[in-house]
This record gives C-alpha cells, sequence and structure tokens, in this order.
C-alpha cells in the first residue's frame, strides 16, 4: 500500500461536539476523492494528512509510519495544495525555484525547462514566466502553484479544490496531466472537489465525512 492512515481524529472549530475520526488507504496510481457537505472538514482532513493541523491517529507512507520521518520532510512527501496557494514576493520563476533554495527542498536541482514545459502544458503563456506573482489571476496562480508541487516530487498529492479557479480548458488540461503524473511509480491523489470533474482520472474512489 503506498499510503493509509488509521483512526485520523481531529475536531472542527475546536468543538468537541464535532469530532471525526476516518481511516483509508490508497494504493499506488489511485485517486481518493472526499466527500462532504460545506464545513464537513474535508480541507480540515487534508491539512491534518499533511501534518499542518493537530489531530490523533498515524498514516503511513509505504508502510512507514509519520512518526518517523521530519514533519519537513513528510510535507515534501505527503503535499498539501491549498485552494489559494500562497506565492510569494517575486516572479513566477522565483516562486517555482523557492523550494530548491532551501535545504529541505527534494534532493533535485530546479530544471527551468520542466517547469517551462510544464506550464506549455497547463496553457500558461511562457511570458508569465517573469511576471510578477501577485499579479497572477487565480487561475493562473492556482497552476503555477501546482507546477510547484510537482517539481518537489511528492509521492502523495492532496489537492483542495485545485480547479475551483480553473476554466474549462484549463481544468482539462490539469486533469491530462495530472493523470500523467500519477502513472509514475508510487503517486497516488486525495482530492477535494465540488465540482464532479474527476472523472477522466483512474482509480478514482470516495471517501465520506458525515455530518459531525
Ligand atoms: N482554524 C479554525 N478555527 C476555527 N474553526 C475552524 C478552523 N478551521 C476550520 N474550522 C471549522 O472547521 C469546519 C470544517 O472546515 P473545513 O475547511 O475542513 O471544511 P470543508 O469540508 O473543507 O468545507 P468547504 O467545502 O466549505 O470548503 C468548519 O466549520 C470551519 O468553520
Amino acid at each position: 500500500m503506498l499510503f493509509n492512515f488509521q483512526n485520523i481524529n481531529y475536531t472542527l472549530g475546536g468543538n468537541p461536539a464535532r469530532q471525526i475520526n476516518l481511516t483509508g488507504s490508497l494504493a499506488a496510481g489511485n485517486v481518493l476523492v472526499v466527500r462532504g457537505a460545506s464545513g464537513a472538514g474535508k480541507s480540515t482532513l487534508l491539512r491534518a494528512l499533511a501534518k499542518l493541523q493537530p489531530c490523533h491517529g498515524e498514516a503511513f507512507l509505504l508502510g512507514q509510519s509519520w512518526h518517523h520521518i521530519p514533519p519537513p520532510v513528510w510535507r515534501i512527501k505527503v503535499h498539501y495544495l491549498a485552494q489559494q496557494p500562497a506565492l510569494f514576493d517575486g516572479s513566477v520563476a522565483d516562486n517555482l525555484a523557492k523550494p530548491f533554495t532551501t535545504n529541505l527542498g527534494s534532493k533535485h536541482k530546479f530544471d527551468p525547462d520542466r517547469a517551462k514545459a510544464l506550464m506549455q502544458e497547463l496553457l500558461l503563456d511562457e511570458k508569465l514566466w517573469l511576471q510578477d506573482a501577485q499579479t497572477l489571476s487565480g487561475g493562473e496562480a492556482a497552476r503555477v502553484a501546482f507546477i510547484r508541487s510537482l517539481l518537489i516530487e511528492p509521492r502523495v498529492l492532496l489537492l483542495d479544490e485545485p480547479t475551483a479557479a480553473l476554466d474549462e480548458a484549463a481544468r482539462s488540461a490539469f486533469y491530462k496531466l495530472l493523470s500523467r503524473w500519477l502513472r509514475e511509480p508510487n503517486r497516488a491523489v486525495l482530492l477535494v472537489s465540488h465540482i464532479n470533474d474527476y472523472h477522466i482520472l483512474p482509480n478514482v474512489s470516495f471517501i465520506d465525512i458525515s455530518p459531525a
């Protein structure tokens, strides 16, 4: 099993009456869509699994417990992408290179050609490369952040409404790229999406968060 989690237990808004407990697993190449009403705790689950949110329980990547992996390393391997991801001051290129400027960045070197190829694949104009990232549209920013996430080579992507800001053409390009990414060894996706647009993805199953 590529990724699994047991009794991930968290409360919503600090309210003990709103307690969630979830167990799930994800084989390589598979997609787990998290379903539930607005406010049910879907984003909170993704954040908990990325160790960005306190919770009880345990998650495992290729059988290795998160207790045995330093959190910054875990967050690269099991990587959360927020619906409105933070882009730093600087150009698009600066933002894409940013993870590689820290010791915690992936072992790989920043590859501008690969980044540009991914931009093209996601229908982003190459002229954006030097544009101030703070001036990007919502849909452009979402795609730049997604590329930045792919470049650090995570194993499991935790995607929070990744297509909410995209038009139909960009959405289709996004899913095509994600499907290809999933065909590489030891990769899987947990997805929160209000838009039922993920059917192009392979091996989709669901986990439901019921009203607390
Ligand atoms: N930092 C916080 N402080 C207080 N309450 C919070 C915090 N983060 C989340 N909550 C509450 O926890 C609940 C779940 O939030 P979450 O964002 O996980 O929901 P969701 O299922 O992703 O909802 P949506 O579909 O609307 O995005 C909400 O009621 C929210 O108000």
